[in-house]
């Protein structure tokens, strides 16, 4: 081992797809880390904003972003002297995203998937997806609580950077691409923590947006707290069961990227996934809230993936079932939410399997 191994260059340089409202708020947290950051996306004139005005009015309207984040809409130009690249884009777009950039990425630099969901019909992890694309390059995800609106506007934030530990990182646990990661994004406002439980962190991402449809749901339809601290928990017991399924860990999903994100999700219409919900619980129409509309909620594609895949491994999730069965289906919205309450009755904990009917 010599002095370099145990020293690994740090992280200066750091590129980032998708000029989207999450996009733009890491671009401002890596800035104000003191990274050089070149945001890549697809509209010139937003990337123009952002250069010049330091503003992204299409997705984070009235936030001062910091001085200094360059932009291209050049795949070349975005990655030509990268350390390391963030993903956030929609879920569904990610595997077309990492065909793209695959030749213009160098050698072996990480890559840290900012997207949350499971892919619709493969049912594949986000970082079993960008494995198949870009088979050389260290996989991560990143996850947690974190509202764009308040990341970007430096309110105090923490997430889990999640890369598999090589053996060698396992000796020397900072010098790995996760801790690596961590110290080139922390700053006064944003605190990174790190995880070698890449399944963990990824389920908790993709399935609290499901879950808080159903606190959306069931607050729009007039219940209320009582209601909502029933589903968080419960809720949190479905990501558990299934993380557990592919090999994560429980106690994971206790963390910022399960329980933190969970709670955060289910208890604001900030959330996307909880204000979809909300509209539907208050009579909306689906088509109405579908339709013309634009902005990521990953939890109606990702109510389908997470519910396919849960049947696939023979986890129970009802919760996810039936946001799935309203979205997707024609089950009656109340109706199928109260059902959840007529279940048989059973023991809470996984280690004393019984039914009381
Ligand atoms: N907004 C948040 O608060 C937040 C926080 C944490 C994680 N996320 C996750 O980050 C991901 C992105 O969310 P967002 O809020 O930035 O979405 P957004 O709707 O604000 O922006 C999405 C961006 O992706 C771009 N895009 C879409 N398809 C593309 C494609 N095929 N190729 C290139 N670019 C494409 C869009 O042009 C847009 O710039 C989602 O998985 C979301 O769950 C969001
Ligand atoms: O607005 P949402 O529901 O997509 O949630 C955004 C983030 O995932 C919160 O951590």
């Amino acid at each position: 081992m010599t002095e370099s191994d145990n020293h690994p260059s740090a992280i200066e340089q750091l590129t980032i797809l998708g000029a989207g409202a999450w996009g733009t708020a890491l671009a401002a947290i890596s800035r104000r880390a003191g990274q050089r950051v070149t945001l890549w996306g697809r509209d010139a004139e937003i990337l123009a904003d952002i250069k010049h005005v330091q503003k992204n009015p299409r997705f984070l309207p009235d936030i001062e972003l910091p001085a200094g984040i360059e932009t291209t809409t050049d795949p070349w130009q975005a990655c030509k002297s990268t350390q390391a690249v963030l993903v956030v884009i929609p879920s569904r777009s990610l595997r077309q995203v990492c065909q793209t950039f695959a030749p213009h990425l160098p050698t072996g630099i990480p890559i840290v998937l900012c997207c949350k969901g499971i892919e619709q019909g493969s049912g594949l992890l986000m970082s079993e997806v960008a494995q198949q694309e870009l088979p050389n390059h260290p996989i991560g995800a990143l996850s947690g609580p974190t509202f764009a609106t308040e990341a970007a506007r430096g309110y105090p934030t923490a997430a889990t950077i999640a890369l598999p530990f090589s053996e060698q990182d396992r000796r020397y646990p900072a010098n790995s691409d996760a801790s690596r990661l961590a110290r080139a994004l922390s700053n006064d406002g944003f605190r990174p923590y790190v995880s070698d439980d890449l399944v963990g962190v990824e389920i908790g991402g993709a399935v609290k947006n499901v879950i808080a449809i159903a606190c959306g749901i069931m607050t729009g339809a007039g219940f209320a707290e009582n209601t909502r601290a029933v589903l968080i928990t419960r809720g949190l017991e479905e990501m558990k069961r299934l993380a557990q399924a592919l090999g994560g860990r429980r106690e994971t999903l206790s963390g910022l990227s399960g329980m933190g994100d969970l709670t955060l999700t289910c208890s604001s219409q900030t959330s996307r996934n909880m204000s979809l919900g909300f509209q539907l619980g208050q009579g909306r129409s689906r088509v109405d809230c579908f339709d013309g509309r634009d902005v990521v909620v990953e939890g109606e594609v990702n109510a389908v993936s997470v519910t396919d895949l849960a049947r696939q491994l023979g986890v129970e999730m009802p919760i996810c079932e039936t946001v799935n069965a309203v979205l997707h289906g024609d089950a009656p919205l109340k109706e199928s939410f109260v059902k959840l309450w007529n279940r048989p009755l059973k023991s809470e904990s996984q280690s004393l399997p019984i039914s009381l009917e």
